[in-house]
């Protein structure tokens, strides 16, 4: 955490922050007592017995641990230092010594003192659990002919700020009457709010859920029953923002949870609200929108928002690290919704950059101020339904978010047909993939300390606004030629929260998918974000993907060659999931210090000590145990010599995003999902100006 950042985080975003985690923990005892006794079992065995298996990896604190800025951490629920191994037959018996010191020898990771292993006696779950609210908690819009039909919240979400003709629900003439996070009194339109009804979201299988319902659990939902009753409604009434706006009518919500997702349906985000303290701080304060005015949150915002100053600040350091209160905090951004979307026209197209599953993005130039930017065309071929779920999701967080190392979506215009929408987006020269592509030599380790910092920092901000990513691979990684680096796709990442539907394990590109969803898993957490930086970071480092197999089991064969075999005791719950009865060859020990030495001969990759411990944090086979963003930011790796390299002076390549790089062969990850899209929705030739 960045210094200051406590004192300018907002107090109740922080209260929230420990209650979610204690919430988490108390919703994790509940629903597997079993595995948290087995979770503590296997830390107490770490700590008498000195050692843990990996690659549940090593974790001696000592030297290449952050500095504990609270008693929380993953970091002090490891049992002291060790190494690798995770050798199946650890399970059944013991190594041997031998064994033991070729591990350490081979793994570079030394033992740790008595002290080390002392492990503080309050632990904080660091990667929350994950699924979705599976109460049938849909939002309702009336629907003329039929009567009340679900409506998908994240359309809610997104409609009721976009009043273009296929998203038309009108602008809100109305009055937004803030009185309190506890207490929001909100008018809208009713005849207005009829465009919802024209609205068909395609869904998934995972999507019946209320996304901002689950962000509400997540922050605010008590373990208090009567809470539950009260403000959880069963009857889909009063607490639907889309509900509200059928009525027509001044609606009082009496929940926090309520007046987050009014405010959040306005202005476009409830983390960013409920972080930035203009609900909060501004009690009583009215948040009138007139028609065509911008419904300007900073104004609003008031002189107890610590954020409300900051909104656009990007200010750059001198070194590469970013890390400012303003970026910690949730993200706020006024964005003027009400004046109706510009049409793709006002662009003129220089190129086509690239094809993704979900969208193809141009180079375009803004007609009206001249700007560079990048416009992506939301796929809408096989929507037949109407627009597809990923792309809501996409422009519903994008646009949101603010911080320097996430893409930033400037606007959502539409084009010659009610169907065709694009994100203007801020145009980047380059993404990771191509650049590495393009390299002779892979980057030192001081300029992939400043990519990780910006990635970590762009990860921890989506993080602690309880989105996770889903999808980060090189390709979705930005760069451009003042060294920065953002995260862009957000088309598979959605937020997450409380109990309890399982999401989807078909999520993240093979060669960076977390072996926990390999197997199977049905809960997974922001862990699975963490294990995809580690492959991006060991790609950084040796140019080469670190992992790439070429269906589910051989990737997990890939792993588990390298990383030895994982196994109940450094991983408990291990056994229980699907994929674990696969029978995969066994591999004692971890081997990846033979990937990335401590000092090379070879021309390979080398890697300090501090840097290896980070990478086998990072990679680290139990989700539980996996570092989060924030400690890694804190990692003794940054610290040391060579320090991260200042943006400024990162190589610089030619823009790659000039050309039109869809028919250039790249290593691809063959991910069946991607595969399956893209048979599904075939190759697009150009067919006119922005088709
Ligand atoms: N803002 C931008 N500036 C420049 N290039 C961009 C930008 N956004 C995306 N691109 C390029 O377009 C490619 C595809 O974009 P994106 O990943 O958003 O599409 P997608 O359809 O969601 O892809 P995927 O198939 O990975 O899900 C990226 O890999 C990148 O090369």
């Amino acid at each position: 955490m960045a210094p200051g950042y406590e004192v300018a985080r907002p107090a109740r975003e922080r209260g929230l922050d420990l209650g979610a985690s204690r919430r988490s923990k108390e919703y994790y005892h509940h629903r597997h007592p079993s595995r948290l006794r087995d979770l503590e079992r296997c830390r107490d065995n770490g700590r008498s017995k000195g050692r843990e298996l990996s690659n549940g990896y090593s974790h001696g604190r000592s030297p290449h641990q952050p500095p504990r800025r609270r008693p929380s951490g993953r970091t002090e629920d490891r049992g002291p230092s060790e190494v690798s191994s995770g050798s199946g037959s650890e399970k059944s018996g013991e190594p041997s010594l031998k064994d033991k010191d070729r591990e350490r020898r081979e793994n570079g990771v030394a033992g740790v003192s008595q002290e080390d292993a002392k492990t503080s006696p309050s632990k904080k779950r660091k990667h929350s659990p994950v699924t979705c609210d599976g109460n049938d908690s849909k939002l309702q819009a009336r629907d003329a002919v039929s009567g009340i039909r679900e409506i998908n919240p994240v359309a809610a979400e997104i409609l009721m700020y976009h009043p273009h003709p296929l998203l038309d629900l009108s602008s809100p003439s109305s009055i937004a009457d803030v009185h309190s996070p506890m207490n929001l009194d909100v008018s809208v339109d009713s005849q207005k709010a009829q465009g919802h009804e024209e609205i068909r979201i395609m869904d998934e299988q995972e999507e019946e859920y209320p996304t901002m319902r689950n962000i509400l659990k997540s922050r605010w939902a008590d373990a208090d029953v009567e809470e539950e009753k009260v403000f959880v409604p069963k009857k889909k009434k009063s607490v639907s923002p889309v509900d509200s706006i059928e009525r027509g009518s001044i609606k009082k919500v009496t929940s926090p949870e309520l007046g987050e997702v009014l405010v959040y349906n306005s202005v476009g985000s409830s983390s960013r609200l409920s972080g930035s303290g203009v609900v909060q701080g501004s009690a009583n304060r009215n948040l009138e929108v007139d028609k065509g005015d911008s419904m300007d949150v900073e104004e609003e915002a008031g002189d107890d928002s610590p954020a409300g100053h900051r909104l656009y600040s990007d200010s750059e350091s001198d070194v590469c690290r970013s890390r400012s209160p303003e970026h910690t905090l949730s993200p706020r951004r006024c964005i003027n919704m009400l004046q109706g979307c510009r049409t793709v026209d006002e662009f003129e197209r220089l190129n086509t950059i690239n094809e993704g599953t979900y969208g193809i993005v141009f180079r375009v130039r803004d007609k009206r101020t001249g700007e560079i930017v990048a416009l992506k065309k939301v796929k809408m071929e096989k929507e037949k339904e109407g627009f597809p779920l990923t792309s809501l999701r996409e422009i519903n967080i994008l646009l949101s978010f603010h911080h320097p190392s996430i893409v930033e979506v400037k606007e959502v215009v539409v084009g010659s047909s009610d169907k065709d929408i694009f994100m203007v987006m801020e145009y980047m020269e380059h993404d990771l993939k191509g650049v590495m592509e393009t390299m002779k030599q892979p980057y030192s380790q001081s300029e992939v300390k400043c990519l990780m910092l910006q990635l970590l920092e762009g990860v921890k901000y989506l993080h602690d606004n309880w989105v996770l990513h889903r999808d980060l691979k090189t390709s979705n990684i930005l760069m451009n030629n003042r060294g920065e680096l953002k995260i862009c796709d957000f088309g598979l990442s959605r937020q997450y929260g409380s109990p309890s539907k399982p999401y989807t394990q078909l999520v993240v590109t093979l060669w960076y998918r977390a072996p926990e969803l390999l197997l199977g898993a049905k809960e997974y957490s922001t862990a699975i974000d963490m294990w995809s930086l580690g492959c991006i970071m060991a790609e950084l480092l040796s140019k080469g993907p670190l992992f790439n197999g070429k269906s589910e089991i051989d990737q997990l064969d890939k792993i588990f060659k390298t990383l030895g075999t994982p196994n109940e005791d450094i991983w408990p719950g291990y056994s229980k999931l699907p994929g674990a009865t696969i029978k995969f060859g066994k591999q004692t020990f971890n081997r990846l210090r033979h990937k990335f030495r401590a000092v090379s001969f070879t021309g390979g990759p080398t890697l300090s000590e501090a840097g290896f411990d980070l990478l086998n944090r990072l990679l680290t086979y139990d989700p539980e145990k996996r570092i989060s963003a924030d400690d890694a930011l804190n990692h003794e790796w940054f610290r040391e010599l060579p320090l991260p390299r200042s943006k400024d002076f990162m190589p610089t390549f030619p823009a790659l995003n000039e050309q039109d790089r869809r028919f250039k062969k790249h290593m691809k990850s063959p991910d069946p999902l991607e595969e399956q899209l893209m048979k599904e929705q075939g190759s697009i030739a150009d067919r006119g100006l922005f088709d």
